[in-house]
C-alpha cells in the first residue's frame, strides 16, 4: 500500500513529506526533485513571492546513492523566506510585545471570500485568519510535487508511463485541442509561458492575464493531464473506492481551488447519444484497439490501455487585488477583504500539481496490481501480466 502525508505551513521553516510503500530501486536524486519543483514555480501570472522565494529541497531518508531503499522516503523543502517569519510563525511562545510590534503579524480579521479564511476561523475557533491560511495555502503543493516526482519515476521505470499536462483554458479563452500533446511534448509545453500547447491561444491568454492584472482581478482555467503507456486493468470495477476514476477525481479535487474534474469527454458525453459516446472496439495489429478515446482511458473504473485523459477546473485566485466585500470579524462591520499580494493566476502551476496527484494515484494502483518490494520484482510482475493477457 502506498501512503503519503505532507506537513508544514506556508511561512514556516519548511514543508515536509513522507512517501511510504515504495519498492527499492526507484532512481531519484535531490536534483530531480529540484527540477520538478522549478516547473511548479513557473507560469505567467504567478505573483511576486515566486520570484524571491526558493524551494530548498533535500531528501532526508529512504534514498541512498540515487535509489530508493524500500524504506519511507522523507523530503524537506525549506522556505528561504523563513528568517522574515521566524517570530510570526515560531513553534515556541514568543514575547507578546515583540509580536504586537510586528506589522507582519497584524491580525487578519477581514476574511477573503473564496479562501479558507472564514470557514476555518469558525471551525477551529481562531479570531483571525493567519492560523488558517498558513496551511490552506497552496504552498503545500510543493510537497506533493516532490512526492509526485518519485511516483512518476516509479511508473516510468516499471511500465515506461509518460505523464504530462497542459493548460486548455484560461478564463474564457480555450486552446484548440484537436491535436493532443504526445509523450515527447513535455519540454515544449514547459517552454510556453502558460504551459499551453496551442501557441496562438497561449498568446491570447498572455494578453488576458495582463488585462486581468491591470484591472485588479484574477483568473481561473482548466488543465488537462495525460498519461501514456498504461496497461489495461489498473483500478477495479468491484468497489467504489477501488475505481481508478474515483481515485483520480478525488486526488485532483484535493488540490486547492480545483472545483471540477472530468474524465475523457466527461460532461460532453452526457449530451450525446450512445452511438456517439463510446469507444468502439476493433481488431488491431497487436490485439484489440479503440477507434476513439472518448472515455479518457478508463472504463468500469479500470484503465483500458488507451491514454488517460483527465481535466481539472480551477477557480480564480481568491485574493482579488480589487478586494471583495466581506465583514471585519472584530467589529462585525462591512469591510474589504485583506490583500497583500497574490498570483493573478496559477493555472499553469496547477497543471504541474495535477500531474503529481495523477502520478501518485497511478503509482498506488500500479503497486496494488503488481506488488513487489523492488522495482525489478514489480517490473517482472507487470511484464508477466502483459505477456499472459488472455485478450489483447
Ligand atoms: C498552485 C496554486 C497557487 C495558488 N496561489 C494562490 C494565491 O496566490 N492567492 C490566493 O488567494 N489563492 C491561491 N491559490 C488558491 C488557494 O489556495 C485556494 O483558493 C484556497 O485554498 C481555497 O480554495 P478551495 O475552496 O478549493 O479550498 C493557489 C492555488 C494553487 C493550486
Ligand atoms: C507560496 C506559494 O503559493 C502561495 C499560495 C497562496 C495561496 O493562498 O494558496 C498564496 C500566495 O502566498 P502569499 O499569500 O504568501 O503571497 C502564493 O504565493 C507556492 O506555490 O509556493
Amino acid at each position: 500500500m502506498l501512503r503519503w502525508l505532507t506537513a508544514g505551513e506556508s511561512h514556516g521553516p519548511a514543508l515536509v513529506a513522507i512517501l511510504e510503500g515504495l519498492p527499492a530501486g526507484v532512481r531519484v536524486s535531490s536534483d530531480d526533485l529540484a527540477a520538478a519543483l522549478m516547473r511548479r514555480r513557473a507560469g505567467y501570472g504567478r505573483g511576486a513571492r515566486m520570484k524571491f522565494e526558493q524551494d530548498d529541497v533535500s531528501i532526508i531518508g529512504g534514498v541512498r546513492h540515487g535509489q530508493t531503499l524500500g524504506s519511507p522516503v522523507s523530503v524537506q523543502i525549506a522556505n528561504t523566506e523563513w528568517p522574515k517569519w521566524q517570530q510570526v510563525m515560531s513553534a515556541d511562545p514568543v514575547d507578546e510585545q515583540e509580536l504586537a510590534d510586528l506589522a507582519r503579524n497584524a491580525p487578519l480579521t477581514r476574511p477573503r471570500p473564496g479562501h479558507a479564511d472564514l470557514a476555518g476561523m469558525q471551525k477551529y475557533g481562531h479570531e483571525e485568519a493567519r492560523p488558517v491560511l498558513e496551511r490552506a495555502s497552496a504552498r503545500e503543493t510543493a510537497a506533493r510535487v516532490a512526492l509526485g516526482e518519485i511516483a512518476r519515476r516509479l511508473c516510468h521505470q516499471v511500465l515506461g508511463v509518460e505523464i504530462l499536462s497542459h493548460v486548455v483554458a484560461m478564463g474564457e479563452i480555450s486552446a484548440g485541442t484537436a491535436e493532443l500533446p504526445g509523450p515527447g511534448d513535455r519540454d515544449r509545453i514547459d517552454a510556453d509561458p502558460l504551459r499551453c500547447f496551442d501557441p496562438e491561444a497561449s498568446a491570447r491568454m498572455v494578453t488576458e492575464v495582463d488585462e486581468t492584472k491591470r484591472s485588479g482581478d484574477t483568473l481561473g482555467g482548466v488543465v488537462e493531464v495525460l498519461a501514456y503507456g498504461l496497461p489495461p486493468g489498473l483500478g477495479s470495477h468491484v468497489h467504489w473506492d477501488r475505481r481508478l476514476d474515483s481515485r483520480i477525481a478525488g486526488a485532483l479535487m484535493g488540490i486547492q481551488a480545483i472545483k471540477g474534474v472530468e474524465l475523457g469527454d466527461g460532461f460532453d458525453t452526457a449530451t450525446r447519444r450512445g452511438s456517439a459516446a463510446h469507444d468502439e472496439i476493433e481488431p488491431g495489429p497487436s490485439g484489440t484497439q479503440r477507434r476513439t478515446n472518448r472515455s479518457g482511458g478508463v472504463e468500469g473504473g479500470m484503465s483500458t490501455g488507451e491514454p488517460l485523459r483527465v481535466r481539472a477546473a480551477m477557480k480564480p485566485i481568491a485574493t482579488v487585488p480589487r478586494a471583495l466585500d466581506t465583514v471585519d470579524t472584530q467589529t462585525g462591520e462591512p469591510a474589504q477583504a485583506h490583500h497583500q499580494r497574490s498570483d493573478v493566476t496559477a493555472v499553469p502551476a496547477a497543471g504541474v500539481v495535477a500531474e503529481a496527484m495523477v502520478a501518485l494515484s497511478l503509482a498506488e494502483a500500479l503497486l496494488e496490481k503488481f506488488g513487489g518490494d523492488s522495482v525489478t520484482e514489480t517490473t517482472r510482475n507487470a511484464q508477466s501480466y502483459l505477456d499472459t493477457l488472455t485478450i489483447r
